[in-house]
Formats: C-alpha cells, sequence, structure tokens
C-alpha cells in the first residue's frame, strides 16, 4: 500500500488518519483475496457514537488502491458532516442501518464470486443455511461446531432506501434477528463487528464458510445444503 498525503488540516478527515489507513490497508486486503474486485464493495468504520458519524469509502473509488482522500464523515442519514467532501458510497444507508446497532464499530461489504453466486442459487430458500463446520466459531457468540447459522438473502435493488429498511427490520426483529452478516441476490454479503479486526474476522469466516458450501455442492452434485 502506497502512501499518500495526509488531509489537510481543515479537512473533516483531519485526525483519522489511523482509521483511514487501516481501511486502506483491509481494501487492499480483500482486493488482494478477490472479494473486492475493482470499484466494488465499501467499508465504514464509527468515529463517533453520539451523534452517530461514520469515516465511510468515497464511491466508485478503486478498492485496492484506496487514497486518504478516498473517504468521507456521514452522519445516521448518511449525508456528509459538511461541504465539499466527495460522494460517499452509494449503500451508505447499508452501513449506517447497521453502524446504528449498538455494539457496532465496523461494517464490511464484499463482492467475492461464492457470494455472488450463493446469494442467487439459495435465494428462494431465503438463506444460506450453514451447520457443524468447526469454523463457525469465527464468528462471535459461537462456541461450538453444534450451530446452525442461516444467512439470509435480500432481493438486491437500486433502491437502497428501501433495501435499508428491510435490513433494519430484520435486525431489530426480536424472534430471529440478522447475526454477523447477509447476503444480497447476485451482488455481494455485508458483515460487521465491535471493531475493525473483528469485522475482517467476519468476511474471511463468513467467506470461507460460503466456498465450503459451494464447492461441497459442486462435489456432491446437488443443492442439498443441509444433508
Ligand atoms: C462495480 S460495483 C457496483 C456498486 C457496488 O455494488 C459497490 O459495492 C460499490 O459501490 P460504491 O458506491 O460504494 O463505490
Ligand atoms: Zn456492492
Amino acid at each position: 500500500m502506497t502512501a499518500t498525503a495526509a488531509p489537510p488540516a481543515t479537512s473533516p478527515l483531519a485526525g483519522h488518519e489511523a482509521k483511514i489507513d487501516a481501511l486502506r490497508e483491509t481494501g487492499h486486503w480483500l482486493w488482494q483475496r478477490g472479494f473486492s474486485l475493482g470499484t466494488s464493495s465499501n467499508y465504514s468504520v464509527v468515529v463517533s457514537r453520539d451523534p452517530l458519524e461514520l469515516l465511510i469509502t468515497a464511491s466508485g473509488k478503486d478498492k485496492g488502491r484506496l487514497t486518504r482522500a478516498d473517504f468521507v464523515i456521514v452522519d445516521r442519514d448518511g449525508k456528509a458532516t459538511s461541504p465539499g467532501q466527495p460522494k460517499s458510497s452509494a449503500e451508505t444507508l447499508l452501513h449506517t442501518v447497521v453502524a446504528e446497532l449498538p455494539g457496532v464499530g465496523a461494517v464490511l461489504h464484499t463482492h467475492s464470486v461464492w457470494a455472488t453466486v450463493l446469494s442467487d442459487l439459495f435465494f428462494k430458500q431465503g438463506a444460506v443455511e450453514i451447520a457443524g463446520y468447526e469454523m463457525l466459531k469465527g464468528l462471535d457468540g459461537i462456541t461450538t461446531h453444534e450451530h446452525t447459522s442461516q444467512i439470509e438473502i435480500f432481493e438486491n435493488t437500486q433502491d437502497i432506501p428501501q433495501l435499508a429498511e428491510q435490513v433494519r427490520e430484520r435486525l431489530t426483529n426480536s424472534i430471529r434477528p440478522l447475526k454477523h452478516g447477509y447476503l444480497i441476490r447476485k451482488h455481494g454479503m455485508y458483515t460487521w463487528g465491535k471493531d475493525l479486526d473483528e469485522a475482517r474476522r467476519h468476511v474471511e469466516i463468513i467467506e470461507f464458510l460460503l466456498e465450503c458450501t459451494a464447492r461441497r455442492l459442486m462435489l456432491t452434485g446437488g443443492l442439498h445444503p443441509a444433508s
């Protein structure tokens, strides 16, 4: 990752250099893994809780080569906190809706091949069901392989406010709230964590589990995810 100029002292980004560089390094890592190719994906960290403010990637940037200028500070409504900043991610509201949850410090959106394919293959079932894998224990709060995780799938849309409201309803659902992450059909994955390290771990773990699911289907020749 190449060094780029620090934001000027008058910029709303001033003082956030460490978080910016951590997100830049995250983008480079996700790009290397093939999870954030080209301009796909977006990433955010919470920089203020009350009022809620996020540091988020600007829209349309190559995520493998983010510069220190490729970031925006937004409020809970997804609006830039001051004029003159670049346009924030087109999916900003999908970050703010998750970041509103207490305990969330970072949100990562990726576009891996396996998440994209499985989000379509399992769309009619509503979720990818993942059960019995030791690697499930890499997800916050899971302590045994004897666990079933449902990675829910939302239909893709360009109407991000409407999708954000659907996600909000599922995040706050009292019976079975979304945990760890979700998929958007033929699009990608959202995951989050208490901080950037945990969100990165969740990306790795969920991607591993999705790849296991997909490769198992390919080897066994059928859509029998629970068998
Ligand atoms: C070729 S990626 C299409 C847009 C998208 O899904 C994405 O994740 C990146 O959008 P952004 O506005 O955050 O650059
Ligand atoms: Zn996307």
